[in-house]
């Protein structure tokens, strides 16, 4: 537990930084923006800060909807691997203005693609 991708980016506070810059890049990203039109932007805010947590590895305290059943309605509106890719992609530059490591950049990206059949309702 000690030794998870969470703690050594540096914890909750380096989660936080992590929203901030990643939430802004994807709601500039014409490729994906469409997707969070009609997204709460308080709930959006939770949901980045659970996103990252989960993509890091951290504490499991997330009780939102599986991520089958949290993406269904937006692979009913076309969410493909495209999307997906430019997320990741979003992620990993995010990331890299934070000065992590491409170690540990890999490290999540990797972490993401377990997650990729479920988004994605394959
Ligand atoms: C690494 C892959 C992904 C992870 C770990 C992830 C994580 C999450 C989580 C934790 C939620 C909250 C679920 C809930 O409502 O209870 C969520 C919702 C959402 N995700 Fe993702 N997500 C991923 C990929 C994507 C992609 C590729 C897109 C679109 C380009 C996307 C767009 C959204 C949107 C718009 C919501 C909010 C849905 C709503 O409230 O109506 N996600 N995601």
């Amino acid at each position: 537990m000690n030794n998870t991708l969470f703690n050594n980016l540096g914890g909750e506070g380096a989660v936080d930084a992590a929203v901030d810059i990643f939430y802004r890049k994807v709601l500039s990203d014409d490729r994906i923006s469409d997707f969070f039109d009609d997204v709460d932007m308080e709930r959006q805010a939770a949901k980045q800060k659970a996103f990252l947590t989960m993509a890091f590895g951290g504490p499991n305290q997330y009780s939102g909807m599986d991520m089958r059943r949290g993406h269904a309605h937006l692979v009913a509106k076309g969410l493909n691997d495209s999307h997906f890719d430019a997320v990741v992609e979003n992620l990993a530059a995010t990331l890299k203005e934070l000065n992590v490591s491409q170690e540990y950049i890999s490290e999540v990206a990797a972490l993401c693609e377990t997650t990729r059949s479920d988004v994605l309702g394959k």
